[in-house]
């Protein structure tokens, strides 16, 4: 079902939290919300589920307005980080309370239990008390329970935080099964921003109770709309330059650009700068061994350019911290990608 939320803004205890917050979500799609601690997501995600009273905007879903619709009546249901299940009841006990509140009779209600914790692959754990359970075994009861509610729309308040990386990959993996066998609509709460790139078929990353940019992992991380989007999903340099007659230029190359002319920076990833051992012009200041990458610090006269590489290729090279080197743009990539923002500061030097 798709959703439509419309100039949304929400005051809690005096304060706006959420500004006229605007997005379209189309049936079936994955979504994440990303963005710093405080900037809103849970709120925006709770709005959704109708847990929030909403000082202006509305919610749409398939075209309906649901601002005004009880929780229980708009075909969400939510999972919180804590997961809010009742840890003295069995699992077939949680699962079913929704069931049993609904008075569905007690063999229809065994029967989607037993469904149900077969798709979070638990089968056999109906007896289990969720005190005796691990953690990510909790995670598939949520999971269940909020499924045995036959949503529409799936709403995840960072509910993986608190497992490792391996529970963490197998519970995304889950989740994504369950959304396409499912054909469910899903928002994710993450402060992960690879967990979002991986699963999303559209980020929303926000800030302050705004909406930074709403894009498909690729269009935000290649063509971020603003330098803090771009510096959010990872090191950037920005090296200035000018653009005159649809030519932008700085010291190192030039490139087409579609822009009026006047002062900019052009936004470089650490992978768009290849080091040239024959050249000069650039001190390394440090080399990091990351495992697979390699990063290196390298001084120019004007300030610091940070690269990085694929360690095998950096082997190859044989560059030692101390030595000058040169680089070289990529700039067929920087040309398509024309990640050209206004210059914001005076400073001459490189920023990293
Ligand atoms: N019950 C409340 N009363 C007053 N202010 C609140 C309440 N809940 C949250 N806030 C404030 O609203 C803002 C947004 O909070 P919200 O929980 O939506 O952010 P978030 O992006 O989900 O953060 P986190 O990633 O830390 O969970 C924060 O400044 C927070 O302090």
């Amino acid at each position: 079902m798709g959703l439509t939320v419309d100039r949304l803004s929400v005051k809690l205890q005096k304060e706006e939290v959420l500004h006229q917050v605007s997005l379209d979500i189309r049936d079936g799609e994955f979504i994440s919300l990303l963005g710093a601690s405080g900037c809103g997501k849970t709120t925006l995600l709770k709005s959704i589920a109708g847990l929030l009273e909403i000082e202006s905007g509305e919610i749409r879903m398939g075209g309906r307005d649901i601002s005004r619709v009880a929780p229980e009546r708009r075909g969400t249901v939510i999972v919180f980080q804590d997961l809010r299940l009742f840890p003295h009841m069995t699992v077939e006990k949680n699962i079913a309370f929704a069931m049993e509140v609904k008075k569905i009779p007690k063999a229809e209600r065994k029967e989607t239990v037993r469904r149900l914790l077969n798709e979070v692959q638990l089968p056999g754990y109906e007896n289990r008390r969720i005190k005796e359970m691990s953690g990510g075994q909790m995670q598939r009861v949520a999971l269940a329970r909020a499924l045995a509610a036959n949503p529409r729309i799936l709403l995840l308040d960072e509910p993986f935080s608190g497992l490792d990386e391996r529970l963490r990959l197998e519970m995304g993996a889950l989740v994504k099964k369950l959304h396409n066998e499912r054909k469910l609509t899903t928002i994710l709460v993450t402060h992960d921003k690879r967990e979002a790139l991986q699963m999303s078929d559209r980020i929303v990353l926000m800030d302050q109770g705004h909406i930074l940019q709403y894009a498909s992992p690729e269009d935000i991380f290649y063509h971020p709309a603003s330098r803090k989007v771009a510096d959010y999903f990872g090191k950037a340099n920005y090296i200035s330059g000018r653009v005159e007659e649809h030519c932008f230029s700085c010291e190192f190359f030039e490139m087409a650009a579609e822009k009026e002319d006047g002062e900019y920076e052009v936004m470089l990833r650490p992978f768009d700068i290849l080091p040239e051992p024959e050249g000069s012009g650039c001190l390394v200041e440090e080399i990091v061994f990351m495992g697979e990458t390699v990063q290196l610090m390298l001084k120019t006269q004007k300030g610091r350019i940070f690269c990085q590489m694929v360690s095998t290729e950096f082997r190859r090279m044989h560059i030692c911290e101390g030595d000058e080197i040169g680089i070289r743009i990529n700039e067929a990539e920087a040309a398509g990608r024309q990640n050209l923002f206004k210059k914001e500061t005076a400073n001459e030097a490189y920023c990293i």
